[in-house]
Order: C-alpha cells, then structure tokens, then sequence
C-alpha cells in the first residue's frame, strides 16, 4: 500500500526526480488549477472523507488477492463501520441541497479508494433513502430512519433473468388483495426471477422492489415497493421467499449479487411508495397527480440519481488512470535520441498521442460533471420545493434524462478505453496487481451496461434529439433546452462549410463545426426514416435500421458537443494563468473528438480535399506537443492523494523502481548496489 499523510488539503506532491523536471517547466500555478477545476468546498468534503479513511487501517486497500467470499466478508464490516462513522454525524441537520451536494462528493471520495464500500453504500443505504423521499411518503419515514441508523440494509431490484433493459416487460407482479388488505408478491415464471441485485445475495433485509401493480385485474404498470427480505437480526430470509448470490463475477467482488424468487408473498399494502400511484381506502387504484411538480420532480430524481453517480465515478477511474500513465511516462526511460540522450517515453510522439487526449477528456470531463452536478441538484431542489413552472417541468425532466444517457455512454466508454491505453503505455509493470490498473479495469467495466446499457440509452438521447429538430416551438432560453438553442437555425447551420482560412484551433470552429455535426445527423437519420417510412416499414424497423452511423453517432456527438459547452464555459472563467493551459487542453479534446468524425464531415459536404483531414491531424500533434510541457502538472492538480490513487507506477514521489522492488518483495533490494541512487533522471 501506498501511504500517504495529510490532512485538510491536497498537499503538494511529494517531489521525486525526473518528475521534478517537468514540473519546474508548467506555466501555471498548481494552487490555480486545482481551484479552477474543483470547487475548494468539495476539495475539502473529499480530504475530510480521506483522511478518516486514511486514519484506520481496516480501510487501507491491499494488493492481496482474496477470495470472492473474503471480499464480500471484508465489505461488509467495512460497511457497518463506515456507516456509524462521524462522517455522517450533521447530515439529517442540512437542507436537500447541502446533504445532496456532500453525499455525492462524498460518494466520489470513496469511490476512488474503494468501489466496493461506495456501491455498498449507495445501494444499501444512500440511493434507498433518496428513492423513499423521492417515491414514498411519511408512513416510508421509519424506513429512512432505519436505514440511516443501520437497522435495515436496501438493495434496489429492477433486473429480472429474461429482462433487463426492457423494463416494461418485467413479470414479478404484486397483487391486491382485498380480503386481508395485502399486496401479494409472485415471480410467475423463472424469468421473472429478479437478478444481479447488489446486497441481495447474503445481506439485505429489504428491496426496494419494482413490480407490476395489479388491482381489480388491471395491471398500473411498475411501481416500487419495500419489500422485507430477510430478518435483521438473524439475516435469516423470511418464509416465501427464494433467496442467494448469483455467485462469481469478474470484478466487484466485495458484492454479494443476489436473486430472488417471490411464492405469493405477502407483504402490507403499505409497502408500495405512494408518492405516485396509491391504493385508497376502498381499495382502488388511484394516481397522485394533484400535484405534477412533486410528482416529475420525484420522477426525475429517481430515475437520473443513480447515473449521476455512475458519471462522477467513471471520471474519476479516467482521472486515476491517467495519473498513474502520464507519471510512470515522465520517469522511464527508453532509447535514446539522435546525440545518445536516454529519454522519458513521455518524449516519444506516439506516447503523446496515446495518453494526452485522455488527460485532455479528464479535464473535459470534470468540467462538466461539476458544474453539471450543481444544475442538476438545484433543478430536483426546485421542483420538490414547487420553484419551477410546472409547464416547464415535462420538458426539463426529458432534457435532463437525454442527457444524463447520453453521456454516462461517452464517459464510460471513453474511460473503458482509456484505462486499457494507460496500461499498454505502462508496459509490462503496468500489469502488476499494484499498478492498479487491473482493478480500475474490473470495477469500472460494468458501468458501461447497469444503470441502462449504454446503446440502449442512447436511443432515448437520439429519439430526443430528434423531437427536437421537427419542434417549431422550440423553447430556447430554458435549461436544458438552452444546450440545443442552436437547432432553432438549423438551416443556417447546415450552410456551414470548411474554409482553408479559418483557424482549426479554435474553440470558435470546434464549437460550430459540432452544431453543424448535429444538424447533419439529425437531418441525415430523419431523411433515413422518412425513406424507410415511403416503403412501408412500420415503426419498429425505421427505428432499428436508423441506429448504426446515424442516431447513434447523433448522440454520441451531441455528448462531445455538450462536454465541450460546459469545458468551455470554465476555460472563460477561471484565472489568467490556467487560461491558457485549459484552452489548449478543451481544443485537444475538441479536434481529438472530431478527428473520430472525419468520414461524416466528408460524407455531409462540410469539407472536401485533403487538407481539412491533414490540417486536424495536424493540429491534434501540435497540441499534444504543446501540452507536454504542462502535462506532469496538469495530472498534480487533478490526482488523489497517493493514498487514494494506490498505484506503485503513479506514486507523486517518482519512486517507481523502489516501489516495484518493494511489490517483487525486495523492498531493500537497493541497499546491494554501488551506484547510491536509481533515480530516474534524463539529460534533457
Ligand atoms: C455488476 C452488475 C451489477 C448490477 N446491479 C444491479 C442491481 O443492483 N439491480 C438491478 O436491478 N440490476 C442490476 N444489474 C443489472 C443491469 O442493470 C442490467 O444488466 C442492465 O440494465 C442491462 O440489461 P440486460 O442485462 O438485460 O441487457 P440486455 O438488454 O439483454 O442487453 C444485451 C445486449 O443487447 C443490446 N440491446 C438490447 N436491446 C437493444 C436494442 N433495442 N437495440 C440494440 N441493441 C440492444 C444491448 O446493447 C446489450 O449489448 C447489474 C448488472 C451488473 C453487471
């Protein structure tokens, strides 16, 4: 383990020779960067949360490889002692906005140590607690206090064996039953067996449950209900119930997925979240939309919490892994230049090309995330508190789910990659179990499919996108509406063409040749159905035959350009000597991105002749090479304390080699030789 002593703020990085180097060339200060990037409140919520992490040894991450069953054994008691922690001890005193905004910074600085305590911990305790003010009422309270106090552990059941992204067709039913005033719980077939819910497999004592409600024969479609699964004292599952672990997986082994089988179970009508659809006194179904802005507002909530989450935490794998890489580059030395100067890999072109626009899209990244996070949480605090005009609300809930789909594809995709680049760049050392990269990789692949299967999702961004295009009312000024204002002129737009006088590096070019991407697809894939339409297909296959190089590229581009809106927006307004750094790493993102579109600017006439395509690639190696200077400093502002980040290859005091002997197990292995020091140092 990699420890590291601080305590309430990120302290310089420790210094260490050929890193040293490179950081004496930034141009900026790292003071500057780091406030520009991340509000100093929540820099702050983060040290406090590593800190007490750092200060017990129980939380102290381990290379040892354990058993699935040890790992599920350690996060559980990791878990009971995280949650009596004095981390949470004036959380029920703050308002929504303060509690929100600390629980999901907190989440993050946990997530980057531990990913199994922070999924542990959210879907057992935090994402429960949420949902039941979101969906349930005040006779839901007592769960909330439960469950904060560590009497009851949730865990959130939506998957079942034969269905999972079609949520509409899930089977496990709950019935009313007039008689003894129950709701009745069945799994009609082993299909509907619910599956891969985390906590379910040993610990749980309750579901948040999500089943067809059926009264007087009539099926209301899904709600969510409460359902006790196992006594608390004795986790001993209660009769009716067929309960266990799926059993191994390929990572998040600190997780006991779980199944289970409903035999008619009863359980109190009182159990079903009531906030939007409830069973009155006379026993019928009735739907709460007496007030709409609680209703969405709960709607939305529910629905984006978890992605959000799942954002945060894949920016910050993308951030780690491109520490450790950009480190280990600047400190190993391969082949020599033309005078016999050994050099850092970190030199070579290709290594640029490699790693750079990663760091570029960690900055991009957080960006958005930030400032994204705080539109979000004041968005549901508005409408839970009625701010908002309720004839506003439909489209805001729509925007903001075709956003928050969008781009948990883009970021987890990017990052999936990202941490497969950042090994190889590593070489071999980067396949030891202490580089870290092993780990970022298994826990982070399956946030590319739960929460919503990334393709999946970005259908709903691309139908969205789609609506909006066709809209003549489109109402621009409203967030997040206001992201797309420019579809309004779409026929201008679609005018746009490349000229050989323009500047490529510019976020003025960047950001208008994105609008004319948009535009394009969106025109493209609607003239796509409209072909498909005149030859009689019927709904299902327009869409499904307009998904490859059309809808789908749409949304993914619509992701790049909403990434860039906000990075942009922070490149404007931060300090005078991050300005510039931060620009030359938006446009790296920007033209790096675009690059991936070249066949589509061709295709749709927005360029022709060589020199568009020479002139981005062009441009994408100058700016990696302008950046190199920058680079070593950039992954100082954003890193973890070495602590956090737990890789022997990223470590901020450059003692790559000493740490490798020390994960060989010959920590003094250095003692033996003449020559006093392995640092690692280039004549350069
Ligand atoms: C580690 C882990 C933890 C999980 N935790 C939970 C949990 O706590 N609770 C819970 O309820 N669930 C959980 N899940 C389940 C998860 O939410 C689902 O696996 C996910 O929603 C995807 O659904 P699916 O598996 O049915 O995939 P499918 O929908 O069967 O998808 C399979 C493939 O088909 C493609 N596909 C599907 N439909 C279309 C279409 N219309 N067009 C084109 N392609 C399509 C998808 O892109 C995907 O590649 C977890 C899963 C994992 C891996």
């Amino acid at each position: 383990m990699v420890h590291y002593s601080e305590s309430t703020n990120i302290s310089p990085p420790l210094s260490g020779g050929q890193l040293d180097i490179y950081r004496k060339q930034a141009s900026f200060k790292l003071q500057n960067m780091r406030i520009a990037i991340e509000d100093p409140e929540r820099t702050a919520i983060k040290m406090k949360v590593w800190t007490y992490l750092e200060s017990d040894p129980a939380y102290w991450p381990t290379n040892k490889i354990l058993s699935s069953d040890e790992e599920k054994h350690k996060t559980a008691k990791l878990l009971e002692k995280f949650r009596n922690s004095k981390l949470f001890d004036s959380l029920h005193s703050w308002d929504y906005k303060t509690r929100t905004r600390y629980l999901i910074t907190l989440n993050q600085a946990v997530e980057m140590l531990n990913a199994n305590l922070s999924i542990k911990f959210a879907l057992g305790v935090s994402l429960f607690a949420n949902a039941l003010l979101c969906l349930g009422t005040q006779r839901h309270l007592k769960y909330y206090k439960d469950v904060w106090s560590g009497k009851i552990l949730s865990c959130l059941a939506i998957t079942e064996l034969a269905h999972g992204s079609d949520t509409k067709r899930l089977k496990t039913t709950a019935t009313y039953d007039h008689l003894s005033n129950e709701l009745v719980l069945n799994t009609p077939n082993i299909g509907a067996a619910k599956c891969w819910v985390g906590n379910l497999g040993r610990q749980s004592t309750h579901a948040l449950l999500f089943a067809q409600l059926i009264v007087d024969n009539i099926c209301h479609g899904l709600h969510a209900f409460i359902v006790p699964i196992r006594d608390p004292e004795t986790l001993i599952p209660y009769p009716n119930i067929t309960v266990g672990d799926i059993g191994e997986k390929d990572g998040l082994h600190g997780i006991d997925n779980g199944y289970v089988i409903f035999h008619y179970y009863r359980i109190p009508k009182e159990c079903l979240l009531n906030k939007i659809g409830d069973i009155n006194e006379n026993g019928e179904y009735e739907t709460a939309f007496t007030n709409p802005q609680e209703l969405l507002g709960a709607a939305l909530e529910s629905l984006s919490a978890g992605r959000v989450a799942i954002l945060q935490e894949s920016s910050n794998t993308l951030i780690k892994a491109i520490v450790i890489a950009v480190r280990y580059s600047a400190q190993r030395l391969q082949f020599s230049d033309g005078e016999g100067n050994e050099l850092p890999i970190l030199e070579y072109q290709t290594h640029q090309w490699r790693l750079f626009p990663f760091l570029a899209a960690s900055y991009a990244f957080k960006s958005f995330m930030h400032d994204f996070d705080e539109q979000y949480i004041n968005v549901v605090a508005d409408s839970r508190e009625g701010r908002i005009n309720v004839a506003h609300l439909p489209q805001m809930v729509k925007g903001i789910h075709a956003i928050v789909c969008t781009t948990k594809a883009l970021i987890t995709w990017t990052t999936q990659t990202a941490i497969q680049e950042c090994r190889e760049a590593c070489g071999g050392h980067g396949y030891h179990k202490a580089a870290g990269f092993g780990d970022l990789r298994s826990n982070h692949d399956p946030r590319v499919t739960f929460e919503g299967d990334n393709t999946v999702l970005l259908q709903q961004t691309s139908n969205w996108i789609l609506r909006l295009y066709n809209d003549p009312d489109l109402d621009s000024e409203m967030f997040p509406l206001s992201e797309v204002s420019f579809i309004k002129n779409k026929d201008i737009v679609l005018q746009r063409k490349y000229r050989n006088d323009v500047s490529i590096i510019s976020d003025k070019f960047i950001m208008e040749t994105y609008e004319w991407l948009i535009c394009w697809l969106s025109k493209s894939t609607l003239e796509k159905m409209n072909n498909l339409r005149k030859q009689q297909k019927d709904k299902f296959l327009i869409r499904n035959q307009t998904q490859v190089f059309k809808a789908r590229t749409l949304s993914l581009v619509f992701a790049e350009f909403l990434i860039l809106t906000y990075f942009i927006k922070k490149c404007k307004s931060c300090s005078n000597d991050v300005r510039p750094v931060l620009y030359k790493l938006f446009n790296l993102y920007g033209l790096w991105s675009l690059h991936k579109h070249l066949a589509v600017l061709y295709q749709g006439g927005y360029c022709e002749g060589p020199s568009f395509g020479e002139g981005l690639s062009e441009a994408v190696l100058r700016l990696c090479s302008d950046l190199k200077p920058e680079v070593v400093a950039l992954t100082d502002a954003i890193a973890p304390p070495d602590f956090v980040l737990n890789s022997i290859l990223g470590c901020s005091d450059g003692k790559v080699y000493e740490r490798l002997m020390e994960a060989f197990n010959l920590p003094d292995a250095t003692a033996n030789f003449n020559e006093d020091s392995i640092l690692l140092q280039s004549k350069l």
